[in-house]
């Protein structure tokens, strides 16, 4: 198995969820179907609630940003207005909510929305979030080595915290130093992931981010940030460019920290 060695300076390592610790298909075949069959009941009962109000306070918000934008089409525009009728309500929100997860969005608007929906089915044991096995020993040695951990994923704060405080593996929370979601900046922009570095405290030149989306890791070089590809089973097949221009690797088992044995 070939390694895939980190810059000596490396101090941080920097981790995305979604294909890098996780399986796509976790998320694609548990949790989003999750939302889409709760979501309405969900709305209903919750919908008096101030932390429901300030989810759909923001969906809003993110709506009118996108009817700039000329992103949405009209029904699945959010109505500004206070609606009397709370069915009405509830059906336009479910309909803004449907229509992003179609398109795949990554909007802190709707995840902040599923994070708080999961909160109840893993707090009930209906969903544990699945980890690969070469996840939590490798971090484990890295700390050991005294590197810092920490994520960086769309999936707000709290949904990473549930999926990794409700794991496959039991409670991994202690693996990390610390979690970043799109409250930071996209993904996609390099803008992030300076002000991630700014946040941790060093240059971006000391992170090593590991994803396995390529628009996120031009993104992080082009702050600095070193990058490694993970290529797991299911993931967004590379060009041939993209896997001779990054450094690949199957699992976190392959990673050598320069001056360990
Ligand atoms: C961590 S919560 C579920 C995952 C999710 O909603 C998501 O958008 C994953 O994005 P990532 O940045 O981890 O690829
Ligand atoms: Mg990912």
């Amino acid at each position: 198995m070939a390694t895939v060695a980190i810059p000596a300076n490396t101090s941080v390592l920097l981790l995305d969820i979604e294909g890098t610790t996780t399986p796509i298909t976790f998320v694609k075949d548990i949790l989003f179907p999750y939302i889409k069959e709760h979501l309405e009941d969900y709305l209903s009962a919750h919908w008096e609630e101030d932390e429901c109000k300030q989810d759909v306070h923001l969906l809003k918000k993110q709506a009118e940003e996108d009817t700039r934008q000329h992103r949405a089409g009209p029904v699945h525009v959010l109505d500004q207005t206070v609606h009397t009728d709370e069915e009405k309500a509830i059906r336009e929100v479910v309909d803004n909510v449907l229509w992003q997860m179609a398109a795949d969005r990554k909007t802190t608007a709707l995840k902040q929305l599923q994070g708080h929906m999961w909160r109840a089915a893993y707090a009930a044991g209906r969903i544990k979030g699945e980890v690969y096995q070469d996840v939590a020993p490798a971090i484990r040695r890295w700390r050991r080595l005294g590197l810092k951990v920490y994520i960086y994923s769309s999936g707000s704060v709290e949904a990473q915290k549930l999926l990794f405080g409700y794991s496959v593996e039991g409670d991994l929370l202690d693996l990390f130093d610390g979690h970043f979601d799109t409250n930071i900046g996209p993904k996609v922009e390099s803008k992030s992931y300076q002000r991630i570095a700014d946040r941790i405290g060093c240059p971006p030149e000391d992170i090593t981010f590991l994803t396995d989306v390529t628009r996120e890791a031009r993104a992080a070089e082009e702050a600095g940030v070193n990058v490694i590809v993970v290529v797991r089973p299911g993931n967004m097949e590379l060009t041939e460019e993209e896997k001779t221009h990054y450094s690949l690797i199957t699992s976190f088992s392959q990673m050598e920290v320069p001056g360990s044995a």
